[in-house]
């Protein structure tokens, strides 16, 4: 089978590991910039062009969309998907995951567990927000975070306001959390794909810290997932629409709850911390899956929030 990993990067660890697993099983595997192919949209001869040629026999991609090119990268995706090549996570679902606060609408709407969360557009009505997370400490978390940065944990009313205040001045998009302090500074990284969860690992915060990522100084270790945990991170994923993802839970005293799901989940700290074959498992799901009869998009897929195409 001819694999394309769409990445930026030919040596980051998860496009070599992929790359890897791929040759590994006989497959001929390509690493594509997908900044650097451009494309023909015209009806009936859709093509993905690279490097001058045409890229023709693919079977399958597997992207690696980076949060800040989510916007060409999908454009990139969907053109596969008109073309017939098997994707190993739909444009739509990359471009659904990557909207924090739009990702836990469609989880509450399908009954996920979830942190309380609010979310308001006018510092006029703090209090009313503060109000439906129970008060404080909560959490705060600027809508564009990543790695830890931009979420923030208020220990009194006074001081939440402050910061909700702070950020809203700034203009910047905040969402309000119920502060799952039971967590102890943990969560849980359940790597899903297709409908199981592969492999899982919990990442424990520094010392002091409640933040357990690992670019705040986190540690990372293998953990045994209970039945319900498994069960919510395939919910979340298939929610999602996501054939492979990064599920990130909470344990809280009411449950797993899903604080986001990833649609390019790094492969180096859940192998590094379980030992498993990660990028092996999502080579031979993409084969299965990408066989010539298997539809490109599922029909659920495509009339699911409403969006048909
Ligand atoms: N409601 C909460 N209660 C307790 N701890 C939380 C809560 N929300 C986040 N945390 C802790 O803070 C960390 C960072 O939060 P989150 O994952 O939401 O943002 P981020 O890591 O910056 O975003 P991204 O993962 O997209 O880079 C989490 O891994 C978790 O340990
Ligand atoms: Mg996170
Ligand atoms: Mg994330």
């Amino acid at each position: 089978m001819k694999i394309a990993i769409l990445s930026r990067d030919a040596t980051l660890y998860s496009t070599r590991r992929l790359k890897q697993a791929g040759e590994e099983r006989g497959h001929e595997m390509q690493v594509i910039d997908h900044l650097r192919c451009y494309m023909n949209i015209t009806s009936h001869q859709p093509k993905v062009m690279y490097q001058s040629q045409p890229l023709i026999d693919i079977d399958a991609v597997i992207p690696r969309i980076g949060a800040s090119n989510t916007f060409y990268g999908t454009a990139v995706v969907r053109q596969f998907e008109i073309m017939g090549v098997f994707t190993a996570n739909t444009s739509m679902a990359i471009s659904r995951s990557r909207d924090k606060l739009r990702s836990l609408q469609i989880m509450a709407r399908r009954g996920i567990g979830l942190p309380v969360t609010g979310f308001a557009h006018s510092t006029k009505d703090i209090d009313g927000l503060v109000d439906i997370v129970g008060g404080a400490p909560l959490v705060i978390k600027l809508l564009e975070g990543t790695q830890g940065i931009g979420v923030v944990l208020a220990e009194t009313q006074q001081a939440a306001k402050s910061v909700i205040e702070a950020f809203r001045g700034l203009d910047a998009n905040i969402l309000v959390q119920e502060f799952i302090k039971e967590a102890g500074g943990m969560d849980i990284r359940c790597f899903v794909v297709g409908d199981k969860v592969v492999a899982a690992m919990k990442r424990q915060g520094a010392p002091g810290e409640f933040r357990s990522n690992l670019h705040r100084g986190g540690s990372a270790s293998r953990v045994r997932l209970t039945p319900e945990e498994r069960s919510t991170a395939i919910r979340a994923a298939k929610a999602m629409g996501l054939r492979v993802a990064g599920v990130d839970l909470l344990r809280s005293n009411h449950g797993p709850v899903v604080m986001e799901v990833n649609s390019s989940p790094g492969l180096e700290g859940i192998e590094k911390a379980t030992d498993m074959d990660v990028a092996g498992k999502i080579i031979d799901f993409v084969v299965k899956n990408a066989a010539p009869n298997v539809p490109n998009v599922p029909k659920k897929d495509k009339e699911r929030d409403g969006i048909k195409y």
